[in-house]
């Protein structure tokens, strides 16, 4: 795609405008800051380019050079903050369309948006002793509201983090989120934000690496994994048993935060950092990359409750085995009582969006075992919690294609078994 050999109209390769390691050097030099010409629009600023090999490519490969750009991007909503898309210029492109979208838009009916105004804000930034800062409501926020919008500002490509390695000189991944920074006229909101109790310091070697991976989610927009950082999700402190989650609009670009169920005055808002359903020492591995030590309810309770949802949780990570293996043998007897315990176990470790996985297999299940009636029962409950979860689009139940039923849902899942979770945030990856 972005070989190097293409010409590089309208970009500027890193290294013409850097002369030294700029990990060192102190943000928000005023004469990084440019003024937006409207000749690279799209984008603000001229592209600032890095180029990218392969080092376990071979034979011809080798030589294949891809370039990732910094495509900074003004957002026209007043309060909507900057973005900066550091992706191959082609990728970017397809990217800026969707920018602008308004967050509210994706996630609430027209009925919601007409109810909504700044009044409607139910949430502030707060201290939080042992975590830094987090999010606080400020009013009764009910179950399944969506209370909290945000816009991506930095996306990075995960090519830079997996195999490919910047090969421009004095250009790293941290010299390319810092020129990202540098360029938006509302860079503060990115540098308030925190890499945790006993992170790096400014100025330190990876510093801005660390944000992100402290702060970004984990998402794709399309075919693209990236890292995305959501400057004001990014306050929301994690929780193994969160009262809210993450959802991502079709571009990927925008996210709303809704409640799994009612959050009062005062509460803290959490969301899962992790994926849904792990043990406790799971749990603890994976938070490893974020630097705290959970204290979380969950974390926290006495060793024989923890032991008890922890059996419950091995138990349903074993059953997913055994349904498939179940299923091949057609021993749907068997699949269906395994499945029924499992969905008893999601219940108590308050699992609800795993639970609609679990009601679709019962669907399924009792179909193939010649009991539609009961099928339909189990496809209505999964139909239900996706709804309220918002995973049925913004109005539920109806829309272009009609009212959902257990063949538009089986269609949704696939034909084959799919024991795919939903969790929301397979983000915090
Ligand atoms: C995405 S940020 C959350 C906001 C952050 N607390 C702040 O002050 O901006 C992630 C960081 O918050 C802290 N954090 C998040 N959840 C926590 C928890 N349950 N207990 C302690 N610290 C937590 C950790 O330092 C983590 O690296």
């Amino acid at each position: 795609d972005d070989a190097a050999s293409d010409p590089s109209i309208g970009s500027d390769t890193i290294d013409n405008i850097l002369g030294q390691n700029i990990n060192q050097q102190p943000l928000k030099n005023p004469e990084t800051k440019f003024t937006p010409d409207p000749k690279h629009a799209p984008w603000t600023h001229k592209p600032l380019c890095a180029k990218a090999l392969d080092p376990t490519a071979e034979g011809e490969f080798k030589k294949v050079r891809k370039r990732f750009c910094v495509h900074s991007f003004a957002r026209k909503a007043k309060d909507a903050h900057s973005a900066a898309i550091i992706m191959p210029p082609s990728l970017a492109e397809t990217t800026s369309e969707f920018l602008d979208e308004d967050p509210k838009i994706q996630f609430l009916n027209d009925k919601q948006i007409e109810k909504w105004n700044e009044k409607s804000r139910s949430y502030e930034v707060v201290d939080i002793e042992g975590k830094g800062k987090g999010v606080k409501a400020t009013r009764k926020i009910r179950q399944f509201e969506t209370f909290m919008f945000d816009q991506a500002a930095i996306v990075v490509d995960l090519e830079l983090e997996g195999k490919l390695k910047i090969v421009s000189k004095n250009t790293t991944q941290e010299t390319l989120i810092v020129r990202a920074v540098e360029r938006m006229n509302d860079s503060s909101l990115i540098e308030s934000l925190s890499t945790g109790g006993g992170g790096k310091k400014k100025g330190e070697e990876r510093y801005w690496m660390q944000l992100m991976e402290r702060n970004a989610f984990g998402t794709n927009l399309g075919e693209v994994d990236v890292k995305a950082l959501f400057p004001n999700a990014a306050r929301i402190n994690h929780a193994c048993n969160p009262n809210a989650f993450v959802m991502f609009s079709p571009s990927g670009l925008s996210i709303g935060i809704k409640a799994y169920r009612d959050i009062e005055v005062g509460e803290e808002i959490t969301i899962s950092y992790l994926m849904l359903g792990m043990t406790s020492h799971q749990r603890h591995a994976n938070l490893e990359r974020w630097g705290f030590k959970c204290t979380c309810d969950l974390c926290s309770s006495p060793p024989d409750i923890l032991a008890a949802s922890d059996a419950r949780r091995k138990r349903i990570s074993a059953a997913e085995a055994k349904l498939v293996s179940h299923w091949q043998a057609k021993k749907f007897g068997a699949a269906i009582r395994l499945a029924e315990e499992v969905v008893e176990l999601m219940k108590v470790e308050e699992l609800t969006p795993m639970l609609t996985d679990e009601y679709v297999m019962l669907a399924k299940l009792h179909l193939m075992a010649g009991d539609r009636h009961t099928a339909e029962e189990h496809a209505d409950t999964a139909i239900e919690i996706l709804k309220n979860l918002g995973f049925l689009g913004k109005d539920g139940y109806e829309d272009d294609e009609g009212p959902w039923d257990m063949e538009r849902l089986m269609k949704l899942y696939g034909d084959e078994m799919s024991i795919k979770r939903n969790a929301p945030d397979e983000a915090a990856s």
